[in-house]
């Protein structure tokens, strides 16, 4: 178990992080997310020993992970941490970069292993390149072989695609955690991308102002949002006042919904005026204008002319679901 403490934690006196406590259980993955600026790579610095915390403690199981004030090289040979500045030696190959951390006890394995990490990274034919011939996202795969390489029992990776382009991305990301979960390397990821969070991670931690607001399992995070800040870190989302949903009118009360959770009626519901229709692959993203000025975001299949009026409705269950968890966190 990863069990983190954090008390508090500032830059010259500027507090960053306060009152920081949770665990990660062996071979979990837990994505962290937060604005930017929210504290994640602070986080990530600390756990991994970068920085040096007054009160606070990170064990891994009984041993305990010290900081830069105890450590001559900062970090400890069972955690791994890949940072966003990827920190790669560039007059030597790929295939180099990553050998450099195999086990010296292991020769004979080196190359099939080498080739194993190279697949995973899809760069098998730039093995003989020199990193300084490649691109900012080809670096960061390297960057990822070679932590793999270290095999660590604990990974911490801060945006790990953030420089790579959608076209890899996808693979990429699917290859590497499916690796990690079969390995059973207990993973904390910080990313702004819900693609990388919602299919990947079980658990999902929410950090605004330095603070963990939220620590929960990643579907009923997502599903349950406690507040705008949780749910727009997942993507568009509406806070509508009950008044403009008819059967609410008595609530004086917001509740969150998806763009995707609107549906169309004939004649009855949330009044809109079609703003924008933005193409967006399988559907469009409409902006709108309810009857008291709040500005709607909602899925169709077909463009929707500017101007038209439109009426919009929201499942009762899922009005009861968010009304609940407003009601928890609330109190
Ligand atoms: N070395 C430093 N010295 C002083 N302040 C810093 C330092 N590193 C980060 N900060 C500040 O600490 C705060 C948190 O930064 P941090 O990089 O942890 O945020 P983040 O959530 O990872 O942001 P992003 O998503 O943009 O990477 C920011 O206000 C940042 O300006």
């Amino acid at each position: 178990m990863l069990k983190v403490q954090i008390n508090s934690f500032g830059y010259k006196n500027r507090a960053i992080l306060k009152d920081i406590a949770f665990d990660v259980a062996p071979g979990e993955h837990v994505a962290l997310m937060g604005e930017s600026g929210s504290g994640k790579s602070t986080l990530l610095k600390i756990i991994y020993g970068l920085l040096h915390v007054e009160e606070g403690s990170v064990f891994w199981g009984k041993k305990e992970a010290l900081g830069p004030n105890f450590n001559l090289v900062p970090g400890e040979p069972y955690m791994k941490y890949l940072a966003q500045d990827f920190d790669l030696m560039p007059f030597i190959s790929v295939e180099e970069n990553i050998g450099q951390f195999l086990s010296v006890f292991e020769r004979e394995t080196h190359e099939e292993r080498i080739n194993e990490l190279l697949e995973l990274i899809e760069m098998m034919p730039y093995a003989k390149t020199k990193v300084k011939f490649l691109s900012g996202g080809q670096q960061q795969r390297v960057a990822l072989a070679r932590v793999l390489a270290q095999e660590p029992e604990v990974l911490l990776l801060d945006e790990p695609f953030g420089h790579i382009d959608n076209f890899k991305r996808s693979s990429l990301r699917r290859n590497l955690f499916l690796y990690l979960k079969k390995q059973g390397i207990t993973v904390l990821t910080a990313s702004h991308d819900p693609s990388d969070v919602l299919p990947f991670a079980e658990r999902t931690l929410i950090l605004e102002n330095g603070t963990i607001i939220a620590n929960e399992n990643t579907k009923d995070l997502y599903n349950n949002p406690p507040n705008y800040y949780t749910a727009s870190l997942f993507g568009q989302v509406n806070q509508v006042p009950m008044k403009l949903l008819k059967s609410y009118s008595e609530i004086d009360k917001s509740v969150l919904v998806y763009p995707h959770e609107f549906k169309f009626s004939d004649s009855s519901g949330l009044q809109v005026e079609v703003r924008q229709s933005f193409f967006s692959g399988g559907h469009y993203l409409n902006e709108g204008t309810a009857i008291d000025g709040t500005i709607i975001f909602f899925n169709s299949e077909k463009k929707q002319e500017e101007g038209t009026t439109i009426f919009l409705n929201v499942s009762l269950k899922t009005i009861n679901k968010r009304l609940q968890v407003g009601q928890k966190t609330n109190s």
